[in-house]
């Protein structure tokens, strides 16, 4: 028997369309063949007609106000970062969510860039810690923060583009990641969208909506940052490979993301919601589920004398991937009192999710 995952870092690509993808391609490489015959020094963005698709999926999706030219594409939301990084004075410092996304993190620590960590509360990042530690730029992920599931409410947005707007040097990185996928409550606009003072860079990708093998991100700057960009970077080129981008733009102006996006919604929901069910069957009062309205993954935490690691090897042995919640402890050196593991169900085929939690419950209770 193969491995069972409940992996937060991968997707169902069973229910990816090949077919329709496959299509567009076909159709990019017969009516825009021209576009390869450049290495990309050309629109070192991103091809045009790519972010004028990408802009207006956004203004529809996630209330984005943004012109194409604001749009930058990379191969992945770390070279975006990097590129970033390298727009903001050296001395500035960076504020991260804790728990929060360790490869951002220990990427700007390996760009020597200042990094603290800011605690969150039930609204998310604490605007209190924040002040305390008056960082320059904070990275959060409001839609469905990463790794608890906290979803930012509008309050607390508010509260944050208002302390950005108070000195000029303050900007939000705003890392919108798997907002596509929202249950129960309906989607809040974006921090972009609600940015009146041109403070907040937007970062997305493809990797969740889409294949994160696809390698497909962007960022949106504000114009000050975007001028920056052109003069002191005007010699790097796009990172995206060139057929992926019009492929991707031939698949979302054909109408196959949405309808991809809307399918994968309702597939991740009732996989969620059995799943959950089943755990709380399977585990009752020693289980305490976090942050289960939004997002491929939520944080189930257990009351048990057995330790993380003990448990993240019996669950090894019995071939299930599974993550802890240690690996998104940036700085703080609490542990959570107890055995707190993050559940991803985007790739826990419906079939196998009882015999998922029975293997989970193996290697935490037998
Ligand atoms: C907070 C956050 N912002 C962006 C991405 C997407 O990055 P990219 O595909 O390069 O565009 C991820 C993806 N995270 C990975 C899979 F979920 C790794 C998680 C782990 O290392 O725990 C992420 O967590």
């Amino acid at each position: 028997k193969g491995w069972l995952s409940f992996s937060h870092m991968s997707i169902d690509r069973t229910l990816f369309p090949f077919e329709n993808w496959l299509k567009c391609e076909h159709q990019a490489l017969k009516m825009r063949q021209n576009m390869l015959d450049d290495d990309s020094s050309r629109y070192p963005q991103g091809i045009r007609s790519v972010r004028q698709t990408i802009a207006r999926l956004l203004s529809i999706t996630r209330g984005v106000k943004c012109f194409p030219e604001q749009i930058i594409l990379g191969s992945g939301t770390q070279i975006l970062l990097q590129i970033l990084d390298g727009l903001i004075e050296e001395n500035k410092v960076f504020a991260l969510e804790e728990p929060g996304y360790q490869r951002v993190y220990r990427l700007l620590e390996t760009l020597r860039r200042p990094v603290e960590t800011v605690r969150l509360d039930v609204k998310g990042i604490s605007i209190e810690a924040i002040r305390r530690i008056n960082p320059s730029v904070v990275y959060v992920t409001p839609s469905h923060q990463f790794p608890t599931g906290i979803v930012m409410p509008i309050s607390r947005r508010i509260q944050l583009l208002n302390w950005a707007s108070e000195q000029a040097d303050r900007y939000i990185i705003e890392d919108d990641y798997d907002s596509e996928f929202k249950y129960q409550t309906d989607a809040i606009p974006c921090l972009q969208g609600l940015d009146t003072y041109k403070r907040v860079i937007y970062f997305g990708t493809f990797s969740k909506s889409l294949l994160p093998g696809l390698r497909i991100s962007y960022m949106i700057l504000p114009e000050q940052l975007l001028r920056i960009a052109r003069t002191r970077f005007s010699f790097l080129m796009q990172t995206c490979n060139v057929l992926t981008q019009i492929t991707l733009q031939q698949f979302i102006d054909s109408g196959f993301y949405h309808k991809h996006i809307k399918s994968m919604r309702q597939i991740y929901e009732t996989r969620r919601t059995r799943l959950i069910a089943a755990m709380r069957v399977q585990f009752g009062a020693a289980i305490k589920i976090y942050g289960i309205n939004a997002g491929l993954h939520f944080l189930a935490e257990f009351d048990t004398k057995r330790s993380m690691d003990e448990i993240l090897n019996r669950a090894a042995q019995e071939k299930l991937e599974l993550y802890s919640l240690e690996r998104c402890v940036l700085k703080a050196h609490y542990f959570t009192k107890k055995p707190t593991f993050i559940i991803g169900f985007a790739n826990l085929a419906n079939g196998s999710i009882d015999r998922a939690v029975q293997l989970l419950y193996r290697a935490i209770y037998q």
